[in-house]
């Protein structure tokens, strides 16, 4: 049975809460009523000798996860992402959440090779060797591929890692459940579909596939991109639990004296990485969402690689091209305009007056631009953006904040790089050169061309389309009145003309 189970294990989470002294940070970040204060401490508290130290260096809420084991680090970071839900100030406290363990034997990595291939490891591997990484959820070795002599590394799933996280998703459902019965107020956070959110980016972290199939996506949107490599996946030696990528390797991203003492130009690392991301994020719609110093080095050519392809971000093209206007908009300091996209977009309720926003959207744009150069930051721009939008009743978009957060990240490691860098005149050309592909005339004519494909793919159905269309038109008349029936019909018929004749000329030209 679930229940006295997962109260143990809340028990054991109130324990270390308290231990690390992170319970009443947690309870604050959720504004906890005095029911919810009273039944977590009561829980917690009496058991506090249960509950792990953790490391006294780190701030409480960090240590409390830390100590209370790979689900709950792994939490703490998809948390971190999400400050409408726990504040700004927990939020950046769960962002320097180190997903670093202890690693496992690596004869039980091996042993998970062969199961996971069907042929013993050494077989496979003419070398495989002590782990280079350990994290909560798998483990990185590098290794040597028998049959080719190609060096590789081979990132292994945790052994039973997926039923640990299985019993502690359930606990997390359980104290869900329990915080929303015990204050109802609570239930605007839904707590209930934050745990469902959290489950759906770690049951696709459990399975390597998808980490192999999103590093092959992002290697093929990226292959003409000068100056970035990512390592290839190879599939045959690759499944759920395993994946094998080309060793790829570099000097550490975080390490500028080793940076220079390579020859690598530290400005120009800065550019390109920032040019990269927005150009992933814009171009592409698909991007690494979690591009740390960690998970990025400098090849011997200078090339910048990319590892860990566990969290990615999606931008539909539409969403796209309403957010490179905003920014276009903001460039030009034009707000009344800003302002205008989001209403056209639907993003913010008709009822709502342009005037004001565009006011709210100055207040935003201006003390920014009016910051020294080197202290301009387009994440912090998205941010007090989403602060204003949400104001004015824009929904909060998970892909939105989870841009603005890696754009934060990403400016990071371009300061890092070089502390002078004035982002705006880095990210311009970016953005301005999306705008002239994905608004202007080329983009309009690529856009009909889709149009008169779908069309065409009607082609031998659209009489039988037009005559039942016209049927229903004609049966709808009378509460709408003869006449503005008749004048919808006419404009179906046109449009569908119009798209029967773009489709013959498409068909034609092609
Ligand atoms: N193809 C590769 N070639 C060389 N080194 C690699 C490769 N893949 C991973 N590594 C090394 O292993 C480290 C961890 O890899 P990765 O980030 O994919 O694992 P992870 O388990 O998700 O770890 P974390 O969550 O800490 O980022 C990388 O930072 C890199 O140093």
């Amino acid at each position: 049975m679930r229940g006295p189970h997962n109260i143990w294990r809340l028990i054991r989470t109130g324990a270390t809460l308290e231990r690390t002294g992170a319970m009443g940070v947690v309870l604050d970040a959720f504004d906890a009523p005095p029911s919810l204060r009273i039944a977590a401490r009561t829980l917690g508290w009496p058991f506090k000798w249960l509950g792990y130290k953790g490391d006294p260096s780190m701030p409480p809420a960090t240590r409390a996860l830390t100590a209370l084991g790979p689900a709950y680090i792994k939490f703490g970071q998809v948390l971190s992402t999400r400050p409408d839900v726990v504040g700004d100030e927990l939020a950046v406290q769960l962002r320097v959440l180190q997903d670093k363990l202890p690693p496992f034997p690596t004869v039980l990595a091996k042993a998970e090779v062969e199961r996971e291939m069907e042929i013993p490891a050494d077989q496979i591997f003419s070398e495989f060797e002590e782990p280079v990484a350990a994290a909560s959820i798998a483990q990185v070795h590098k290794a040597r591929i028998a049959e080719t002599g190609e060096t590789v590394a081979v990132k292994v799933l945790r052994p039973g890692i997926e039923r640990a996280f299985r019993t502690d998703i359930d606990a997390f459902y359980f104290a869900a459940r329990m915080i929303e019965l015990l204050s109802p107020a609570s239930r605007r956070l839904r707590p209930m579909d934050v745990i469902a959110h959290f489950e759906g980016v770690v049951m696709g972290e459990l399975d390597l596939r998808l980490e192999s199939a999103s590093a092959s996506e992002f290697a093929a949107n990226t292959e003409k991109d000068e100056g970035f490599e990512l390592p290839q996946v190879k599939w045959s030696l690759s499944g759920r639990r395993v994946m094998t990528l080309g060793w790829a390797e570099g000097v550490p991203m975080g390490d500028n004296q080793a940076i220079d003492a390579a020859g690598h130009d530290r400005r120009v690392l800065s550019e390109r990485v920032l040019q990269l991301f927005l150009q992933h994020a814009l171009r592409d719609g698909f991007f690494h969402a979690d591009m740390h110093q960690g998970n990025l080095k400098v090849a011997a050519n200078g090339n910048i690689i990319a590892y860990d392809f566990g969290i990615m971000g999606h931008i539909d093209e539409y969403t796209r091209r309403v957010y490179a206007e905003i920014l276009f908009g903001f460039i030009r300091r034009d707000y009344k305009r800003v302002a205008e996209v989001h209403f056209e977009a639907g993003y913010v309720p008709a009822d709502r007056d342009v005037d004001e926003f565009a006011r709210a959207l100055r207040a935003v744009g201006e003390p920014i631009f009016g910051m020294d150069a080197t202290r301009i930051s387009m994440g912090r721009l998205l941010s007090y953006l989403f602060e204003v939008t949400e104001r004015f009743g824009m929904e909060t978009r998970t892909e939105l904040i989870l841009l603005q957060r890696t754009m934060v990240v990403v400016e990071g490691v371009a300061r890092s790089l070089n502390p002078q860098m004035n982002i705006w005149e880095v990210a311009k050309p970016v953005v301005e050169d999306y705008i002239k592909s994905s608004i202007g005339p080329a983009a309009v004519a690529r856009d009909l061309g889709r149009t008169a494909k779908v069309m065409a793919r009607f082609g031998p159905r659209l009489p039988g389309l037009v005559e039942a269309a016209l049927i229903r038109q004609s049966d709808q008349t009378p509460p709408e009145g003869p006449k503005l029936g008749r004048m919808r019909s006419v404009w179906w018929v046109s449009g569908v003309v119009v798209g029967i004749l773009t489709t013959l000329a498409v068909q034609a030209v092609s």
